[in-house]
């Protein structure tokens, strides 16, 4: 706004009109230079050397003007074409009212009310940079399609400070190409169908570790054990023990700071992310080199986890295809983006079972096969395979469901990497865009009821529109956990329904962190079931 007011202020000093009464001679002086050759001017030349003189440096003032005039109507014109909006106070902006509206679970609201007073596309300032907000089932298409030639899905300065510069989010074009197809060779179905005993044999000892015998249970804090627990021993080989909780604890000290405002100072939440970031990152350095040695001597096999997975793939030179820095990285963002994603997708599932009576009733005993009839096929001992999950429809859409009314990821931020046109606005080279997965997933036009908890709506997939679903994103950088994720969920739903029943010790409300985390983590009692 002062921009604004500081550049009119400027154009009326400029500007034709304006600038007569200042220089009440520009006429005449750009008529002479013109044409020079007309008696008048002749005349007037011929008068006083001082009073060419002086015409000279006007002229030359005057030229000088031109291009500065010229850039502040051009930047006037820019300014005018921006979103609605303001961008509030620098570094700060809109970030305090909108981490608070995230902890008071009315975030929706406050964009919605956004919507109301600026329309479709709006500015702010997010996270210490100039943002759009754009939202909608074209906005998502856009954001999630995008090349990098107009936007590039770069965290913000203060993230890759902590996940590092080289991790999946931060690559575009070849580079990411590269490292998600080197994470893909593990993630993909084909590959994952080998980890079901593992992950099921994960989730059993967490039950009988943590509930079996217990009358409470604080679901969240568990739950984020148990998914940090399946990926450090699926995906780094990091078997239970002191390195395994040492990780563990610096890898929530860095969490606690990611999405805190940038300030590094040695008492802020940031600094000490950033220092509990280095300790991850020399640890997984640790861990790659172990494992590097473990596969030259054949004690490692390149299947057996992610990393000996990223160390095996080699380039056409035979080298290893991702720095090790890459492999450190990634093998942090993977541990950033699949272990937290999927304790909230679980713990919102007990929630949600405790809370709808019919549903957990059809989860457990419908047909065809659910779960109890599944938990009765198998032996004593005898592991799910990838055959019982595909049993598991019902449940899938429960779990879809409940991703569409809480998505763990409440949004994300996009770059634009030049000035482009959104909605007729333009988006200035730099600043961020904003996407926001409730605005469609809650958009009556696009799910009918949205309050209405209702996995019909995900029978048959083709239903719903595209770009509108988006709890893992879309497009090339769509989750490529998403499979993961399935199968821990599945699999974690399995033994819970067929092992206890549960009700809620606390009230039903939870903020938002930037998770969704129920009051007190979700305490629930819980009661032993037997299998008849
Ligand atoms: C319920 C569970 C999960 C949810 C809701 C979820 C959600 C998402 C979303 C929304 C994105 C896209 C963000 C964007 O486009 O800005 C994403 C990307 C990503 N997710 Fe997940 N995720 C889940 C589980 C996992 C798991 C289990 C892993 C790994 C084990 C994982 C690894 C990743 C990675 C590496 C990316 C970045 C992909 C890229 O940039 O190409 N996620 N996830």
């Amino acid at each position: 706004m002062y921009l604004r007011y500081m550049i009119g202020t400027w154009q009326l000093g400029v500007g034709h009109v304006a600038l007569e009464p200042f220089f009440p001679r520009l006429p005449f002086i750009l008529n002479c230079h013109s044409f020079q050759s007309t008696k008048v001017c002749k005349l007037s030349l011929s008068q006083t050397k001082p009073h060419k003189a002086m015409m000279t440096t006007l002229f030359t003032i005057f030229l000088f003007l031109i291009p500065i005039y010229l850039l502040l109507k051009s930047r006037k014109k820019s300014l005018e074409r921006l979103p609605p909006g303001s961008l509030g106070l620098p570094l700060i902006g809109q970030s305090l009212d909108f981490l608070r509206a995230m902890r008071a679970n009315t975030a929706e609201d406050w964009l919605e009310q956004r919507i109301r007073k600026y329309g479709p596309v709006s500015k702010l300032s997010l996270f210490g940079k100039p943002t759009v907000f754009i939202h909608g089932q074209a906005a998502n298409k856009f954001i999630f399609t995008s090349d990098g030639s107009t936007i590039s899905a770069q965290q913000t300065e203060s993230i890759r400070r902590i996940l590092g510069e080289r991790s999946i989010s931060e690559l575009s074009a070849e580079d990411h190409k590269r490292v998600r197809s080197a994470l893909m060779l593990f993630m993909k179905p084909e590959s994952l169908k080998q980890y079901v005993a593992k992950m099921d044999e994960e989730i059993k000892k967490h039950l009988e570790m943590h509930w079996h015998g217990k009358q409470q249970v604080t679901v969240l804090p568990r739950m984020k054990n148990l998914t940090f627990n399946i990926i450090c021993s699926l995906l780094f080989g990091l078997e239970r023990g002191t390195r395994r909780d040492e990780l563990l604890e610096c890898f929530q000290k860095m969490m606690q700071g990611m999405w805190s405002l940038p300030i590094n100072l040695p008492f802020t939440r940031y600094n000490s992310s950033l220092k509990a970031s280095k300790r991850v990152q020399t640890m997984l350095k640790d861990l790659i080199r172990e494992k590097r040695v473990q596969l030259e001597e054949k004690r490692a096999s390149p299947q057996q986890d992610l990393i000996t997975c990223f160390l095996s793939i080699r380039n056409d030179e035979g080298r290893e295809e991702l720095t090790e820095l890459e492999m450190v990285h990634n093998v942090m963002v993977v541990l950033v983006a699949g272990h937290d994603t999927s304790s909230v997708l679980i713990t919102f599932l007990l929630r949600l079972l405790a809370n709808e009576p019919a549903v957990y009733a059809a989860l457990l005993q419908g047909t065809p096969k659910q779960q109890e009839e599944i938990a009765r096929s198998k032996s004593a001992g005898e592991f799910l395979t990838w055959e019982d999950l595909a049993k598991m429809k019902y449940t899938w859409r429960v779990a879809q469901e409940t991703l569409r009314m809480t998505p763990p990821v409440f949004g994300g931020f996009r770059n634009a990497t030049k000035d482009f046109e959104f909605g007729g606005f333009l988006i200035p080279k730099g600043w961020q865009i904003f996407w926001a997965a409730p605005m469609t997933h809650m958009d009556d036009n696009i799910f009918p009821e949205p309050s209405k908890f209702d996995p019909s709506r995900f029978d048959k997939q083709a239903i719903v529109p595209p770009y509108c679903f988006v709890p893992f994103g879309g497009g090339p950088r769509i989750c490529p956990g998403y499979e993961f994720a399935r199968i821990e969920t599945l699999i974690a739903i399995h033994h819970m329904v067929t092992q206890f029943t549960w009700k809620l010790c606390a009230d039903n409300h939870f903020s938002r962190d930037l998770m969704p985390v129920p009051t007190q983590g979700l305490p629930i009692e819980i009661t032993p079931r037997i299998l008849l």
